[in-house]
């Protein structure tokens, strides 16, 4: 073992802060007196130091969150940049990917090692502290601190093969096979069946670990990698805890950012929740529009499953149509998402709900693939016994997706590459990602004309197109499935081979999400991103991304400048200008345009409808002006007037210029004088 090996053992469940660490050192301080004090599982300091790695060591310009959760999520929020998710780094922070080959080496010698002066290490690479060292020296250990030490050993071990760091207080050991749920937590046989009947056989890493906390009532901050179980590791225990329907008020309440997303995990939750008599709800277009939903009605919901905005309509309503007083349970799925400020984010929206659920009892589960150290923060700051739990490195892609950037020159580019991709062969089903719905029209338009099976999802589609397409693409009657962001989180297509970013993601954390859409549940995935020079700010995140998850990437790709964090947020809210990928002439494309038209009007003729309202075309207010030729006369001669004008006030600032350069002059000149 030599001494990279030796100092990764011990620093096993230790992150090291940048900030602090990073700087040169100015004084005789030496690593083993600053860097390593911890003790994993019961100082919170450790996690929020770990959480924040990953930040680019840059400061949190966060407000310190209150008590009250309204004012903590705003005020924790509005400035707080989720940095480290946009610029993850390589620290690999306590979790090992355990292909150390001496780690599992047996030894014959069980003496602690001495590393660095106070830390060290048994022969497992676990830290010891100085107390319990000295006793292990001397053979002091009682027969039942000896039980306790080689428990903590044992769970260590495990915790490593499932490369899961967790921080927080008396953290439960993780399971290791489902009878462990029957076992030490008496979940009944039949929801063990219905995970069985599933399709699952073992549990998922996150769902070993999560299980025991929330089986124990505890609260959650759960960081697993896309496509890894995290919908089921919620799931069980709110089915366990909840035991069986009371029908005397909703008791849990799972939040997912979008309607697709929710709609999975209601199917999910019926599935596992099979013969448990809960009775499952999720808050419908429907449920909105009509006036059918009753505070008697909704009490009667066991768990309710809903996007933030539908569930916080339904809160404001008039008399009341929903309480939220008797959940014990509130699960944010994809609670960076949710934690976010602003016109794309759901933060005014999660502090609502987090208000409404106002039981003493109530517990909260944080879920996403990635998080940033401000969520961290706060949770760490307002949920009481919160325990943190991570599989692998935060912030970066699963390592089943093979990843390759492809510099397609320009916007033309990207579709003689797709077109290229598709002629040497790919596997469907594909999921190609673009950065707004015109995008996503156009290049459904050129990819129909090529004869592809495809189809499209955007926000402008009706919730019943969404859902058809939806469910085409897991039936496989749609091969290639071009989408927006809308489609980037969370979502479970069983089984896609390849996706395709069209356009470059937003961000490095979109970009984790999006790829996660494939290599799920440990199947292998590729993702292959087109990018032109335009994309060169966002370029070096996602090489950094692609790096930390074990791709080649060109060096120059990592040596690029930083992009200033500004830079970065704009680019997240506003997606950069691009030519058209429509390849069709324009005049082409109205002559189809009309020709639908007139397809559409003789259908409705024959049906007995009006035809469709003409279209508005962009340039109305020209043609407007032309097809009155009143008013075309008047706004010529309006032009021509304030062209005169325009003549005539450069003539008379040419004179007024000159006069007023001049009694400049004169003034300076003056003034000079008087000087
Ligand atoms: N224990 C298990 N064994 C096998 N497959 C599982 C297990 N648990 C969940 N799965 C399957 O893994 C797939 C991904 O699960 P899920 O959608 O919960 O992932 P996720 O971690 O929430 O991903 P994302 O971060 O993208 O939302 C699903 O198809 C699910 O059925």
């Amino acid at each position: 073992m030599d001494a990279f090996d030796l100092f990764k053992k011990l620093s096993n469940g230790i992150r090291f802060n940048k900030k602090k660490f990073g700087a040169p050192s100015s004084g005789p301080q030496r690593p083993s007196e600053t860097a390593v004090k911890v003790k994993e599982e019961e100082q919170w300091n450790a996690a929020e130091e770990w959480m924040k790695a990953g930040s680019e060591a840059e400061s949190e310009e966060e407000t310190e969150a209150g008590s009250n959760p309204n004012t903590a999520l705003e005020s924790d929020g509005s400035e707080s940049d989720d940095d480290n998710s946009e610029e993850p780094d390589g620290d690999s922070g306590s979790s090992d990917d355990g292909s150390d080959s001496d780690m599992d080496e047996p030894s014959s010698n069980d003496a602690p090692i001495t590393l660095l002066g106070s830390i060290s290490a048994d022969r497992e690479g676990k830290t010891i502290t100085a107390k319990k060292e000295k006793k292990i020296k001397a053979g002091k250990l009682s027969p039942e601190e000896k039980l306790k030490a080689q428990e903590e050993e044992r769970v260590n071990i495990i915790r490593k093969k499932l490369r899961l760091s967790v921080s927080g207080g008396g953290v439960p050991p993780p399971i290791e096979s489902f009878d462990d749920l029957r076992s030490q937590f008496k979940v009944s046989e039949n929801l063990v069946n219905n995970l069985k009947k599933a399709g699952y056989s073992e549990p998922t890493p996150i769902q070993s670990q999560a299980w025991p906390v929330m089986l124990q009532n505890r609260q959650i901050l759960a960081c697993a990698p896309t496509g890894s179980g995290k919908t089921a590791a919620f799931l069980l225990p709110l089915l366990h805890n909840l035991r069986g329907a009371r029908r005397d008020g909703i008791r849990a309440v799972i939040v997912s950012p979008t309607r697709e997303l929710a709609k999975q995990t209601h199917r999910e939750c019926i599935r596992l929740a099979e013969n448990s008599g809960l009775n499952i709800h999720i808050i419908s277009k429907v449920n909105l529009t009509n006036s059918k939903l009753s505070l008697e009605r909704t009490n009667k919901f066991d768990i309710l499953i809903t996007t933030p905005n539908r569930l916080v309509f339904l809160l404001k309503q008039e008399p009341a149509v929903l309480s939220l007083k008797s959940v014990e349970w509130l699960i944010v799925d994809e609670s960076d998402k949710l934690f976010e400020a602003g016109p794309r984010g759901f933060r005014d929206q999660l502090a609502a709900i987090y208000q409404a659920c106002d039981s003493k009892n109530v517990k909260r589960g944080m879920f996403s693939a990635t998080h940033g150290a401000h969520v961290a923060k706060w949770c760490k700051q307002n949920l009481k016994g919160l325990i943190a739990v991570t599989v692998g490195h935060r912030n970066t892609t699963t390592d089943k997706v093979q990843q390759e950037l492809v510099f397609v020159g320009n916007e033309q580019g990207k579709l003689i590459a797709m077109r290229e991709m598709i002629s040497k062969g790919i596997q469907p089903p594909v999921l190609v990602f673009v950065q707004s719905k015109e995008r996503a029209k156009e290049l459904f338009t050129e990819l129909l004309y090529d004869g592809i099976n495809v189809d499209v999802i955007h926000s402008d589609r009706t919730q019943l197109q969404r859902d058809n397409v939806v469910k085409s693409f897991r039936e496989g009657n749609i091969w290639v499935l071009i989408c927006t962001e809308l489609m980037g989180r969370g979502v479970d297509f069983k089984g896609v081979n390849l996706v395709i970013n069209f356009d470059f993601p937003p961000s490095a954390i979109s970009y984790i999400h999006r790829i996660g859409r494939t290599g799920r549940a440990g199947r292998e995935g590729k993702a292959v991103t087109f990018f032109t020079v335009t994309d060169a700010p966002i370029l070096r995140s996602i090489a950094t991304v692609m790096r930390d998850s074990g791709c080649d990437v060109p060096q120059y790709m990592l040596d690029m400048k930083k992009t200033s964090k500004r830079t970065r947020r704009e680019l997240e809210n506003r997606a950069p200008e691009r030519a058209s990928v429509s390849t069709v002439p324009k005049f082409e494309k109205q002559k189809q345009e009309r020709l639908e038209r007139k397809i559409q009007n003789a259908k409705r003729k024959k049906k007995g409808l009006a035809p469709l309202p003409e279209k508005e075309k962009p340039k109305k207010d020209k043609k407007r002006v032309a097809d009155n030729p009143l008013e075309e006369t008047a706004q010529k001669k309006r032009k021509m007037s304030s062209g005169k004008h325009k003549k005539k006030s450069m003539l008379n600032n040419d004179d007024s210029g000159n006069g007023k350069s001049h009694s400049k002059k004169k003034s300076k000149h003056k003034s000079v004088k008087k000087d």
